[in-house]
């Protein structure tokens, strides 16, 4: 027999239980979706529109419920001869500014029109809003802009204040920009530019986190579309959403919770998914979290993480920051690396701390000794270890840290 076999027990169709997946409705949402479809209302009726800004933590549904408004709106509008309707969406993960937005949604804007597409740079912010400008009247009609991820074009916000204001301001003349922004932060609101935020404040739709009954209620049309009849223990469902709901009240931490429950159960062979399984998966799930959460530090970050692995390997854990930092000075001499100030490894210690990779303990030795802060690592060794050692730069500390760990029986 095989050592890879299709599963016949466990799953039906893991599809629901996929990223990508688009339900086929919305649930738990209705508030929010009604004063979605008002704020597109006056697309269909040529009125002037506004901007709308959806804001929520990840998971709870901002795109899923952008993808569905839109394609209702879309579908709709060809009923009416005097609507003309385009969308465009652009992930805005890893452009840091106005005028990278707006150099992408021209290419997007060009491409959709078989167009070559322009340089990324080399244009001054004017040129590149004047070129958008061109492309956008070109559509004529009303174009919806979805920016997702928004928040990461940070203080540089000028194209959330030109775009709206491109008609009333004859730079464009035939065409309706409409912006739709989706963001997770919701400092990136407080810290808008006041004219900006003016504009934006009206429509703006909060995306609140889900309570454990809402996830059950999402949970449950994909578990059984999911799922083979009768696999799933009726207890499983509502862990998984209760689980989600205690950490991030997210969707998509409910759901990958069920996929993984069921993945562990097709594991073991079995015909049922159990609580236990879905503890494990928690256990499974947290983890990934933990070690992504330490690849995606930057290099300072893994230079102090390299430090206190370094103290953690011969033993002297809790470390006082002033010796953590001596340490931490001699890793980036090491690297070649120039080396921050003692105050900005604390904060580079306090982010760890949030994200769970660390733990602090404070000390007060009174008036003699004054207060200080203590470290250790609050996950595996070995973990650190093997995310340092697939860094760049950091192979060679890693093994000198292996060394010592495994000298001291520590791993
Ligand atoms: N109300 C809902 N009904 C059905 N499925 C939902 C609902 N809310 C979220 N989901 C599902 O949960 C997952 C995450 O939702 P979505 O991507 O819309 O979240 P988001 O708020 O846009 O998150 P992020 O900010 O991380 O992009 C998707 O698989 C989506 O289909």
């Amino acid at each position: 027999m095989g050592m890879f076999q299709r599963d016949r027990q466990v799953f039906a169709d893991a599809e629901p239980l996929d990223d990508s997946y688009e339900p086929e409705d919305i649930r738990e949402r209705d508030e929010e979706l009604e004063k979605y479809k008002r704020a597109l209302q006056p697309i269909i009726d040529n009125r002037p529109t506004s901007n709308i800004f959806l804001y929520g933590k990840t998971g709870t549904g901002k795109t899923v419920a952008t993808k569905f408004m839109l394609s209702h709106l879309e579908n709709d509008a060809t009923e009416y001869d005097d609507v003309e309707l385009s969308t465009v969406w652009v992930s805005c993960e890893n452009l840091s500014s106005s005028y990278q937005v707006a150099v992408t949604l021209v290419n997007e804007l060009r491409e959709s029109k078989g167009k070559d597409r322009i340089s990324t740079t080399g244009y001054s912010q004017q040129r590149v809003f004047d070129i958008l400008y061109e492309e956008l009247d070109e559509f004529g009609g009303t174009v919806v802009i979805v920016l997702d991820e928004i928040d990461n074009i940070g203080h540089s916000d000028d194209i959330l204040y030109g775009l709206p204001r491109a008609r009333s301001n004859g730079y464009v003349e035939d065409v309706r920009p409409v912006i739709v922004g989706i963001s997770n932060d919701f400092q990136f609101r407080e810290n808008l530019s006041p004219k900006v935020k003016d504009t934006l404040a009206e429509k703006e739709i909060l995306f609140p986190p889900y309570d454990a009954n809402q996830l059950r209620s999402i949970l449950n049309p994909r578990a059984e579309k999911a799922f083979h009849d009768d696999v799933l223990n009726d207890d499983v469902v509502p862990l998984c959403a209760a689980f989600a709901a205690q950490d991030t009240g997210s969707a998509r931490q409910a759901i990958r919770l069920l996929r993984e429950a069921g993945e562990l159960a097709q594991a073991d062979d079995t015909e049922a998914v159990t609580e236990d399984h879905v503890r494990d998966a928690q256990d499974e799930l947290e983890k990934n979290q933990l070690y992504e959460g330490m690849q995606e530090l930057t290099t300072q970050g893994h230079a102090v993480l390299c430090a206190l692995a370094y103290h953690q390997a011969i033993g002297e854990v809790p470390v006082r920051s002033r010796d953590l930092y001596q340490r931490y000075v001699k890793i980036c001499e090491r690297l070649d690396a120039d080396n921050v100030s003692e105050r900005r490894v604390r904060d580079h210690l306090s982010d760890m701390n949030m994200l769970g990779l660390i733990s602090v303990y404070e000390r007060n030795e009174g008036l003699s000794a004054g207060r200080y802060h203590e470290y250790e690592l609050n996950v595996p060794l070995k973990a650190v270890l093997e995310v340092l050692l697939s860094t760049n730069r950091f192979e060679e500390p890693a093994n000198i840290i292996q060394s010592a760990a495994d000298d001291n029986n520590l791993l």
